[in-house]
């Protein structure tokens, strides 16, 4: 059995080697060579049949005294074949690259093999081992996948039969599984190594249990490609733990807790009194939303509230600290093909215009109506807190594909404003209502970036001052999560995560509802 694989030989192998069957196999680009092929007659036929079923663009030109009319009737439907009625001649061989021979003249057929080898030409003798300078194998193919087989010569019978039977065994779904492995292999990062181990790992499994080549690379597209044991991951997440314990306890004490404290006496004017929270809430909330695609806004808002920032400052701090993020994200995203530039169109102009409203409102009534706006808003965070933990059990069933999104996006903009909720409710109703996943969050993703530069620009022309502060606290917490984050996407149990984070933003939710009612 041939396949087109590097041959890492092993001991049976190298027994073996050259005892049995010294041929080489190739798999030659015939349709990128010019093939002379002499005899239309049985064979003649048999071998035009053999080399366009596998390379049908192949320019071949079939030089013989008479046709058969079955030959004549099958290369009609290939444009590159030209047939040439008339006996061999020596000037047929020139700018060909190879020869196959299938004449009923034995004597002719050495003659032009000689011939042929003299232009350093290779050649085949159809049926004449002993005159060829390679084989045609019995092939099996399933898509991209092509195996070649020889017995050397010793059976052609049992080479077509020993195809039958592969072809029977082999599933359908094989070249699926090549295509999702290819697709794999483009997604890797890393040196050529970690690839080659990688993909490894990823097809162990077809080895182990050969009935699992039609699931295992399609699980492994859905999967990241390498998932280590629970042990190792619960040991990751101490390790992690620790390592973020020690720098903090030498970033504090290099930072005196005297210089932190005073800080707060800048930032109490536009932005509560305690700088560390604006820092740790655009840590969690980038460390949160780079991992799982959403969240920034919700758990944001949700934090500053609980430090007592005004609401009309947590916006707009909170949704110019995004456009920085949001911005780059989108447009990576841009970038790699996920925006859907039909959708961005339907999305961005009414989100928005949601967004300008909502800036609107919280800007010109937050303050005066702080004391029962906090609470409202703080049901709406518990809400999103649930449609988080929601996502975390929801299975993606097919729906209707939704096709107005503009009164989605619009709504989605307006209440952004109150407390994000953009990602968990303009992403997951997009998705959840069978929207391509990879163009939804690709695409809502740099609306969102259109729809911040909206709701910041009214916040600063309404309010006439920018809560630089909070703004600092938010993006320099978000900067040094990024890289964090970004390490993190895909090695993160997500259903987990969406729990712990909803679980959080209702904790919050509820703390600021307790506190305004009691
Ligand atoms: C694989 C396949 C590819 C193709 O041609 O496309 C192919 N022969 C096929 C079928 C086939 N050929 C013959 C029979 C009748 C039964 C029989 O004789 O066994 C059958 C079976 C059938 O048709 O059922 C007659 C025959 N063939 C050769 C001789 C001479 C001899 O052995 O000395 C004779 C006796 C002539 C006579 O008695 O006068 C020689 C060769 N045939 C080869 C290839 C090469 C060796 C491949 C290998 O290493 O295994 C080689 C050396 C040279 C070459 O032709 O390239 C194709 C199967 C396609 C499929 O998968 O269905
Ligand atoms: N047909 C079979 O199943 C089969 C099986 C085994 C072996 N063979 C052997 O293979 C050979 C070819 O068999 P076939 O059935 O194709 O024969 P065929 O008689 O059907 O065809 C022979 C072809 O060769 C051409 N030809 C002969 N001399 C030529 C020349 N100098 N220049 C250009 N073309 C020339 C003829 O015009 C014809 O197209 C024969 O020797 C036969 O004994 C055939």
């Amino acid at each position: 059995m041939i396949t087109n694989q590097q041959v890492i030989p092993t001991e049976t192998q190298a027994e073996n080697n050259g005892q049995n069957n010294p041929l080489f196999p190739v798999f030659l680009k015939l349709e990128q060579l010019h093939v002379l092929l002499v005899g239309a007659g049985n064979v003649g036929l048999e071998k035009l049949h053999a080399l366009l079923h596998n390379a049908p663009q192949t320019r071949i030109t079939i030089v013989a005294g008479r046709v058969l009319n079955e030959l004549r009737v099958f290369a009609a439907d290939y444009p590159a074949v030209h047939i040439i009625e008339r006996d061999f001649e020596p000037a047929d061989l020139e700018g060909k690259d190879v020869v196959v021979i299938a004449i009923d003249n034995s004597e002719t057929s050495a003659v032009i093999r000689r011939l042929a080898k003299d232009k350093r030409l290779l050649a085949n003798v159809a049926d004449t081992p002993e005159l060829c300078d390679f084989y045609l194998g019995s092939i099996v193919q399933k898509g991209d996948l092509k195996i070649a087989i020889s017995t050397n010569g010793k059976s052609p019978t049992a080479a077509k039969r020993l195809r039958e039977v592969l072809n029977d065994a082999l599933p359908a779904q094989l070249n699926d599984v090549i295509n999702n492995l290819h697709t794999i292999r483009q997604r890797l990062n890393g040196d050529f190594q970690h690839k080659v181990q990688q993909l490894n790992d990823i097809t162990k499994v077809l080895v182990e249990t050969p009935a699992a080549v039609t699931e295992a690379p399609a699980a492994a597209l859905k999967q990241p490609p390498h998932k280590p044991p629970l042990w190792i991951r619960i040991v990751r997440v101490c390790v992690f733990a620790v390592i973020c314990m020690i720098v903090g306890a030498v970033i504090f004490s290099y930072i005196p807790a005297a210089w932190i404290l005073n800080a707060k006496v800048y930032v109490a004017r536009y932005g509560g009194d305690n700088f560390l929270w604006m820092l740790g809430a655009g840590f969690l909330a980038q460390l949160v939303d780079g991992a799982m695609g959403m969240g920034y806004g919700v758990l944001s808002t949700t934090l500053l509230m609980s430090a007592g920032v005004r609401l009309a400052s947590i916006s707009s701090s909170v949704h110019m600290a995004e456009m920085f993020s949001v911005g780059a994200t989108g447009i990576s995203h841009y970038r790699y093909g996920n925006v859907n530039k039909k959708l961005l169109k339907a999305l961005a102009i009414p989100g928005a215009i949601g967004a300008i409203c909502g800036a609107v409102v919280i800007s010109t009534i937050g303050d005066k109506y702080a004391h029962w706006l906090r609470p409202l808003v703080s049901v709406y965070t518990f809400y999103l807190g649930f449609r988080i933990i929601a996502k975390a059990f929801a299975k993606r069933k097919k729906q209707k594909k939704i096709t107005r999104v503009g009164p989605v996006a619009m709504l989605g903009g307006f209440l952004d404003a109150f407390g994000g909720g953009w990602g968990p409710l303009v992403t997951s109703t997009l998705i959840s209502r069978g929207r391509n996943p990879q163009y939804t969050i690709g695409t809502s993703t740099l609306t969102k970036f259109f729809t911040s530069i909206a709701s910041t620009t009214t916040f600063i022309v309404i309010m006439h001052e920018t809560p630089v502060q909070v703004i600092a606290g938010l993006i320099l917490g978000g900067l040094i999560a990024a890289p964090i984050a970004a390490k993190l996407v895909g090695k993160l149990p997500l259903k987990t995560m969406f729990i712990c984070v909803g679980t959080l933003v209702i904790i919050c939710s509820l703390r600021i509802l307790f506190k305004a009612f009691f």
